[in-house]
């Protein structure tokens, strides 16, 4: 009986102590469960307080177009630019207003006047002149007499007007030729400014397929000014550039088309090859109203060179004579002009987008004597 007695108190303390053991381990769990995180839904996991529609929208950025300057004023504003040019005037003027003209004193003019570039020719016949103007009117100023006769010898008649109009309704078309670095993209670039500063509307041809930048300075000068640039695909046809760029500005009724070409100056033949089919595929919409070819009057006799094959391949119209501020030769005016018979009409003055300016005979050379 004490044996029943005591197997039952055993049992009941077993009992027990598995009761006891179950109840704390099931408390241990619950201590250390971690509420499920809260979610919305189509919210996965989102901080709760992300604000989703908080990404502020790309601002549309609304480009602000320039107003170029006139070009009425820009000769005058770039007039210090002659500066190094200057130096031929005020040497010109020194020797000439000596009490006495030796023969010294002409030899030292003349070399003054080769070294500006003048070219032979020019320079002979400007000392003839002075020679016998300063004899027989004696008492003439000198500097009044030089600038006469520097005027006489850039040819104040010649026709400086740029052909920017067609006739008919129909746009004028600037094709602009040169050799590659004279400045000839530029040149587009500025021209486009001067002929919106005029009130003109224009679209241009980077038909410079050659040079991929070209293409990409033309687009930056035009979105500057509100222009629109045609282009074509890098290595591709510049004809077919043109083309588009004139029908374009045929279609929607602009002023004036201006047409940037490469100027790769491979041999004589090529460069006529390229440079007439762009003229004859531009004529099957349009007449070509004006030939602008950009010359850089820091290369001097070299210049004049590359000059006259282009003349060769297109009927050139008109001079745009680039970096005039970098040189002290301003006397390439009158070679250029000499040699290939055609006017000087715009000269570049420096880097700024308005340093082009049209071309006065008479406020060149005034420039150049002040
Ligand atoms: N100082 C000065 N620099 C100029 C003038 N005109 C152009 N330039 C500079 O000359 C350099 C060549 O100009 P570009 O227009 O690229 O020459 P480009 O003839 O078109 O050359 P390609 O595009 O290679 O055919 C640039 O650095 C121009 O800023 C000017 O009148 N004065």
């Amino acid at each position: 009986m004490e044996w029943v007695v005591l197997a039952a108190v055993v049992a009941f303390a077993l009992v027990l102590l598995v009761v006891v053991v179950l109840g704390l381990g099931r408390l241990g769990r619950s201590a250390t469960t971690v509420a499920p995180p809260r979610t919305v839904p189509g919210d996965v996991l989102a901080p709760p307080d992300a604000d989703v529609d908080a990404t502020p929208e790309p601002a549309v950025v609304v480009p602000t177009l320039e107003r170029p300057e006139k070009p009425a004023s820009r000769l005058i504003r770039l007039r210090q630019r002659l500066a190094g040019s200057g130096a031929l005037g005020k040497g010109l003027l020194g020797l000439l207003s000596r009490d006495h003209l030796d023969e010294d004193t002409w030899e030292a003019i003349e070399d003054l006047l080769l070294g500006a570039d003048i070219g032979v020719a020019p320079t002979q016949e400007l000392v003839e002149q002075l020679r016998t103007r300063l004899r027989v009117e004696g008492s003439a100023d000198a500097r009044t007499v030089l600038r006469e006769e520097l005027v006489n010898l850039i040819d104040p008649t010649m026709d400086r007007a740029l052909h920017v109009s067609g006739a008919d309704g129909q746009p004028g078309i600037v094709l602009v030729v040169g050799v590659n670095g004279t400045g000839k993209t530029t040149t587009v670039g500025k021209l486009a400014r001067i002929l919106v500063a005029e009130d003109r509307s224009v679209v241009l041809a980077a038909a410079d397929t050659f040079r991929a930048a070209a293409a990409d300075q033309l687009g930056t000068w035009g979105e500057r000014v509100g222009v629109e640039v045609i282009r074509g695909p890098e290595g591709g046809d510049p004809a077919s550039v043109a083309f588009d760029a004139v029908k374009e500005g045929v279609d929607r009724g602009v002023d004036t088309v201006v047409v940037d070409t490469a100027g790769r100056l491979q041999n004589k033949a090529g460069l006529m090859d390229e440079l007439g089919k762009v003229k004859r595929v531009i004529e099957k919409l349009a007449p070509v109203t004006e030939v602008l070819l950009v010359l850089d009057a820091t290369t001097g006799q070299n210049g004049l060179i590359q000059a006259k094959v282009f003349s060769e391949v297109v009927d050139v119209t008109g001079i745009a004579l680039t970096k005039l501020d970098g040189s002290a030769k301003g006397g390439i005016v009158v070679a250029v002009q000499r040699q290939l018979g055609v006017p000087v009409k715009l000269v570049g003055l420096g880097e700024g987008p308005d340093d082009l300016a049209p071309f006065d005979a008479g406020a060149f050379v005034d420039a150049l004597l002040s």
